[in-house]
């Protein structure tokens, strides 16, 4: 083990074992960015949520900082969303950023590049026009088709996630033996196929080049983001939440503000000055 890894295996353990210092200090990581993946969930963790997915925007500064983190790392930081890598790409355009997109389904390996890896097939054009048959229960739900799954957004229309769900259930019913599960997100119900998640694509992408052998970093603040939490351990890895504290995490942030600004004062080399957000 090399001098900065019992640094930073140090640094682990006095983590768990003090919950109360939730975050380690940005100029704590950066002798160690060489050694670390650092993996970001999207919405809500790296951008404040927003009305509808569309909405969403990315805060001066913040793709400069990715841009940073990614020299510092050789290459090792990635996306970790549910969103598609379409999606993320017209985001953060013109950027392009390593990432596994739609929970799992996409993956790619490095900037600028082509996806490496799509796991899902398409979703089954009858199953997803019944599913789409759901947003006319109620005006204000917001359709997101990936190709591979397909979203149901009530945030604009907060009453009808009961119906909905039972909707869903109902459809799933009749299909006992289709591979699709439902993923219950902030104000939106997601069926997709049961064969991945965001926790079997970060697997695969720690398996890879630039990602393999180093130890990750993971910000995210969903229920979708619990199976990583979950699998940190098995690479040497923290996690954290955003927003409140999750079960078995090494630390959170209060909103994706703090994130922000702590992934900048890495870039930063640690020091306090922080670039406009
Ligand atoms: O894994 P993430 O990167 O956090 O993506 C999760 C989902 O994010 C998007 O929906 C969420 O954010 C929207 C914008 O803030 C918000 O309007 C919506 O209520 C949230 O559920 C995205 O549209 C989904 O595809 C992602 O799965």
């Amino acid at each position: 083990m090399s001098e900065n890894s019992e640094l930073i295996a140090a640094r682990m353990s006095t983590l768990s074992d003090e919950p109360a210092e939730t975050v380690p200090a940005p100029a704590s990581l950066v002798p160690h960015l060489r050694e670390v993946a650092i993996l970001l969930d999207i919405d809500g963790t790296l951008l404040d949520l927003a009305p509808t997915p569309r909405e969403v925007w990315v805060p001066p500064g913040l793709a400069e900082t990715l841009n940073i983190l990614l020299r510092r790392t050789s290459g090792a930081l990635a996306l970790v969303s549910g969103r598609s890598l379409n999606d993320i790409d017209l985001i953060f355009a013109p950027e392009i950023y390593p990432a596994v997109g739609g929970h799992g389904a996409e993956m790619r390996l490095a900037s600028g590049g082509e996806a490496d890896a799509i796991k899902a097939p398409p979703m089954d054009k009858e199953l997803k026009r019944r599913l789409a048959a759901i947003a006319r229960l109620s005006p204000g739900i917001l359709l997101e088709d990936k190709g591979y799954s397909l979203a149901l957004h009530y945030r604009l229309a907060p009453q009808a996630e009961k119906a909905i769900y039972e909707e869903v259930s109902r459809i799933r019913a009749e299909l006992p033996g289709a591979p699709i599960e439902v993923l219950p997100g902030k104000c939106v119900c997601e069926i997709k196929h049961a064969g991945f998640t965001k926790a079997s694509g970060v697997r695969e992408l720690m398996r890879r080049a630039p990602f393999e052998g180093r130890k990750p970093f993971f910000i995210g603040d969903d229920v979708t983001d619990e199976s990583v939490f979950a699998i940190m351990p098995d690479f040497a890895g923290l996690s954290f939440s955003v927003g409140r504290r999750a079960l078995g995490v090494d630390g959170h942030f209060d909103a994706p503000d703090d994130v922000r600004a702590f992934l900048s004062r890495l870039a930063q080399g640690g020091t306090n000055s922080v670039p406009p957000r």
